[in-house]
């Protein structure tokens, strides 16, 4: 194996037959795309002579102690221009060769039994594998067969974060190829359990973790992150991992799961993904006595320690990976949510997706169940359970969509929305107390403390949960709702599915079947007096991924509102006259790329309105531009 070797390289080109081209600058090779192959004029000492290296990331190169040499790509499928500055490209660090064994251990180029005989004798890897050469296909066939063997879901989970630690391209083709399947597996519910016990599954880091030990020296610990060129930064400091509560640094389950479907979904490169923790410490006495957790164990900073911290984060960001890097802000407690957002959503291109994503996803679902209910937006009644993060955004983008069609201003629409938090019903005479972000909720109307008791009040016509905490719909709430309308919609989004305000089976039966549910986490259809019901899932899952890629192929440097409301837009009209048939209000998840392609290019769309694209000029088919910048898992040749 060369650990290391000293070289010239001397780029004979793409091996790979996709075209692109090798620049050098000085020592230092760049390449705008794909497999390269270089040869090493000078090598190492301990190295087999051959120097050839594989990377879709670019050049592999090693360095020979001196300043430069260094490693260069990452550019994904999407970017294919990017400025590197020289001394952005000074590393502490070399990155050797891949081949032979190591080869085999490097999840970005391993294939298994899939390397052929030909790849076998290139690369050193005779006598390391069996004999048999197999196709990807079959690798996912007997993966997924093993896979089913586990009772456990965490077995599953843990199963696939090997996979993703192995063989990369295997992990995104299972994933791809069995969406419905593994969804619930790498992501919600079972991404929840999988926090909540981080501390004794930890095998491999996934992520980065920025604790307060690196205060002071984050752009140094953002350089020791072996991908160069981020587009996607998923962050979050743990304190509100889904309906969980604070799970302090474990929550890196989050930002690692929803980047993966960064990837599967939205086919962002995992090359150009960053999943990062921010450990300030936790108020979890649970994990500060637990001998196995991985963070520091200290209560919470807050105030202007924490602020200081991720002060320097976003600008060590910026400074490293510039201005057109997405981040997406996840799990932060309501506090911080929504100071982070306000604070960096002028200077960064940032979004929340437990504010934004979530709401433009139920917008979406909304609009869908209009088919059903008829009557526009302006028509209905809206009282939510849960005022933070999910509750307050997804009632802010109803009125904007709702200002928008009916020409009504926004705070005359926010008067069809209700919110109830742990208090009661939020209004006027409470307004002193409120937080900010609850305040434009707070209606002129008497106090009411229990859900039922608001529900007969206010008479809505949908129900939203997003509450954080489960079984809170109960059977007067839903009955309550039945009694009031011929359709009631109902939304349960708290997740993991612990959390679910109820499940889709009370909804049904306590509704008679008249209920249109969807939930945050999956649920299996429910058998109801011979008839099915197919809940839909309201999660950001179907936003998210494609808002991403829409932002990236289009350069873009803020995330606008607009866009929200036109990736809501998008994902409502995905779903087919045939989806309707079957009473559903989302389009499947097996046609995911597809409508996150569609999300993307209207998004994308969007951006150029608004003169926040960066991408010129404008594809002219912008919904073709997003597919064929979409990853695709299928094993490349290394010959
Ligand atoms: O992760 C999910 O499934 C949805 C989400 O953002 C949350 O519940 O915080
Ligand atoms: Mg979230």
């Amino acid at each position: 194996m060369i650990s290391s070797i000293n070289w010239n390289g001397i780029c004979y080109g793409n091996e790979c037959g996709s075209r692109g081209t090798c620049r050098s600058f000085g020592r230092t090779w760049r390449c705008a795309r794909a497999v390269v192959r270089v040869k090493a004029s000078s090598l190492g000492s301990d190295d087999k002579g051959h120097g050839s290296s594989i990377g879709e990331e670019g050049v592999l190169v090693a360095t020979n102690g001196g300043p430069a040499s260094t490693v260069v790509g990452g550019f994904g499928d999407v970017l294919e221009e990017d400025r590197i500055a020289e001394d952005d490209l000074v590393r502490p660090w070399a990155v050797s060769v891949a081949s032979g064994y190591s080869l085999l251990r490097d999840p970005h180029h391993n294939k298994g039994l899939a390397f052929s005989g030909k790849e076998r004798d290139a690369h050193y890897l005779r006598g390391l594998l069996p004999p048999t050469v197999v196709s990807q296909d079959l690798q996912v066939k007997k993966i997924m067969h093993n896979l089913r063997q586990y009772q456990v879901p965490l077995q599953r989970y843990m199963a696939m974060m090997d996979l993703q630690e192995s063989n990369e391209r295997l992990f995104y083709k299972l994933l791809i190829d069995n969406v419905e399947e593994l969804l619930p597996v790498v992501y919600t519910p079972t991404v929840g359990e999988a926090c909540q016990k981080y501390g004794s599954i930890f095998r491999r880091p996934q992520g980065l973790f920025i604790s307060l030990k690196e205060k002071g020296r984050i752009l140094e610990v953002l350089k020791n992150w072996p991908q160069r060129n981020i587009q996607v930064i998923v962050v979050t400091d743990g304190e509100r991992i889904l309906g969980l509560g604070d799970l302090g640094c474990q929550g890196m389950g989050i930002p690692v799961g929803k980047l993966s479907l960064y990837t599967a979904l939205g086919g962002v490169h995992p090359s150009a993904c960053l999943p990062v923790t921010i450990d300030v410490g936790t108020n979890n006495e649970e994990l500060l006595n637990d001998e196995f957790y991985i963070g520091l164990r200290q209560r919470r900073a807050t105030g202007q320690e924490y602020d200081e911290l991720l002060h320097e984060f976003m600008t060590a960001v910026k400074q490293n990976y510039g201005e057109k890097v997405l981040i997406q802000f996840e799990d932060f407690a309501n506090h911080n949510a929504f100071q982070l957002l306000e604070k960096y959503g002028s200077t960064h291109l940032v979004f929340n997706d437990d504010i934004q994503g979530t709401a433009s996803v139920v917008l979406a679902g909304l609009i869908a169940a209009l088919k059903f209910v008829g009557g526009t937006l302006a028509d209905h009644r809206f009282l939510f359970l849960g005022a933070g993060e999910a509750g307050t955004g997804i009632a802010e983008l109803i009125a904007r969509e709702m200002s928008k069609q009916t020409k009504v201003s926004v705070e005359e629409a926010r008067e069809h929305i209700w919110l109830v938090d742990s208090k009661g019903l939020i209004v006027s005479s409470r307004k002193e107390s409120l937080p900010h972000f609850k305040s434009p909720w707070a209606h002129d109307f008497k106090p009411v403390t229990e859900l039922v008791d608001a529900v007969k009040a206010i008479k809505p016509t949908v129900l939203i949960g997003t509450s954080g905490v489960g079984k809170t719909f109960t059977k007067d709430v839903v009955e309550a709702m039945a009694a009031l309308n011929e359709k009631p919609i109902i939304f349960s989004l708290s997740n993991p599915t612990s959390q679910s305000e109820c499940t889709a089976e009370e909804a049904y039966t306590w509704s008679e079947g008249r209920a249109i549910f969807a939930s945050g986490s999956p649920f299996d259809p429910v058998k109801l007096n011979g008839m099915s019901f197919i809940p839909g899932q309201a999660n950001n899952a179907y936003i998210f991924p494609g808002l991403g890629l829409g932002l990236l192929i289009s350069g873009a440097i803020r995330v606008h509102d607009d866009m929200l409301l036109a990736a809501a837009e998008a994902l409502a009209e995905e779903v087919t006259q045939r989806n309707f048939d079957k009473g559903l209000i989302y389009p499947p998840f097996k046609n995911i790329r597809k409508i996150s392609a569609h999300i993307a290019a209207d998004v994308a769309a969007k951006a150029y309105e608004l003169g926040l694209a960066t991408r010129l000029p404008q594809p002219r088919d912008l919904v073709k531009h997003a597919e064929s910048c979409m990853y695709s898992p299928g094993y490349r040749s290394y010959r």
